[in-house]
């Protein structure tokens, strides 16, 4: 199910600060076109944090209409400041969403028990299957791989997007192992030629809005056991993830998006603010 490079899209403002709901619609065409498995909507990539609802609503209606027309994944962001609001959240999605990345909710570190009673009691009542947003660094919250195959176990959470800051310990040990039809995605763009080494299925990549095909002939370069094409375009795209990550996430991607005509303003929501001008030109000439 979650096999493949999926894209969770940026959203674009236009100049007087607006969602610019077109050029959504046109990065997702094109990056499904050039054969990404899916889209992400409302991502930390799309700043859904400063996002209000109506807007969230929109960016939602848009993927999943682009979805629907090429039979692509739409996997939606959720997130809560609890397990309740998060389980609202859930069943409040729309029917076309195909799949939910959830987190842990940060700042609380409700330790592994409380992680395993969370995702337990969402994948009890969520309408859609769960992939375990696994970002340590962001939750505060650090999770075994025990806890994520005990949890991957559960029918309704298909897998895990893991970004765990590097391939650590943990990442080897669930990977050599994973529950039946629990699929891992890489969610560390740098990082994912050697999660893909590892065993992921693929990965959820701001990077792959540049350079889709290249991203997808790696996963399949991988899934093929051609070693010796997949090692060269991983060296290569990873020098592409680092230069669009050395300021924060999506702040670079969109000056260079907007550089090459495909959004029309680089701008971010504060508290972000707009990557330099040195950053946007070295990821431009990042090959
Ligand atoms: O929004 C996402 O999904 C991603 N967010 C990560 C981040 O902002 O750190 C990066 C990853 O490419 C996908």
């Amino acid at each position: 199910m979650l096999r493949g490079i999926h894209v969770p899209l940026v959203t674009p403002f236009d100049a007087s600060g607006e969602v610019a709901v077109d050029a959504i619609e046109k990065l997702a065409r094109q990056v499904l076109d050039e054969g990404a498995a899916g889209l992400v909507a409302l991502g930390t990539t799309g700043e859904v944090a400063a996002l209000d609802p109506e807007e969230r609503a929109r960016v939602i209606e848009v993927c999943a209409r682009v979805c629907a027309e090429r039979q692509a994944l739409l996997t939606v962001g959720v997130t809560g400041a609890d397990t309740r609001a998060t389980g609202r959240a859930l069943r409040e999605l729309p029917s076309e969403v195909g799949a939910a990345l959830v987190t842990i909710p940060s700042f609380l570190r409700p330790g592994e028990r409380g992680v395993v009673a969370h995702f337990e009691a969402l994948a009890e009542e969520t309408p859609v299957p769960l992939v375990i947003y696994h970002i340590p660094y962001r939750t505060g919250q650090a999770v075994s791989a025990a806890t994520l195959r005990r949890l991957g176990a559960h029918p309704m959470i298909a897998g895990a997007k893991y970004a765990a800051g590097g391939i650590d310990a943990e990442a080897v040990e669930l990977l050599a192992d994973p529950p039946e039809g629990f699929e891992v995605l890489c969610g560390d763009d740098v990082f994912v030629s050697p999660l893909l080494a590892l065993g992921a299925v693929g990965g959820i990549l701001a990077s792959a809005h540049l350079e889709t095909a290249a991203f997808v002939e790696l996963a399949d370069a991988w899934h093929a056991g051609d070693v010796v094409r997949a090692r060269a375009l991983g060296h290569r795209l990873a020098r592409l993830s680092a230069a669009l990550f050395t300021e924060p996430n999506p702040t670079v991607l969109k000056g260079v998006l907007h550089a090459r005509g495909l959004i029309p303003t680089p701008d971010v929501r504060l508290p972000l603010v707009p990557a330099s001008a040195e950053a946007v030109s070295r990821a431009l000439a990042a090959k």
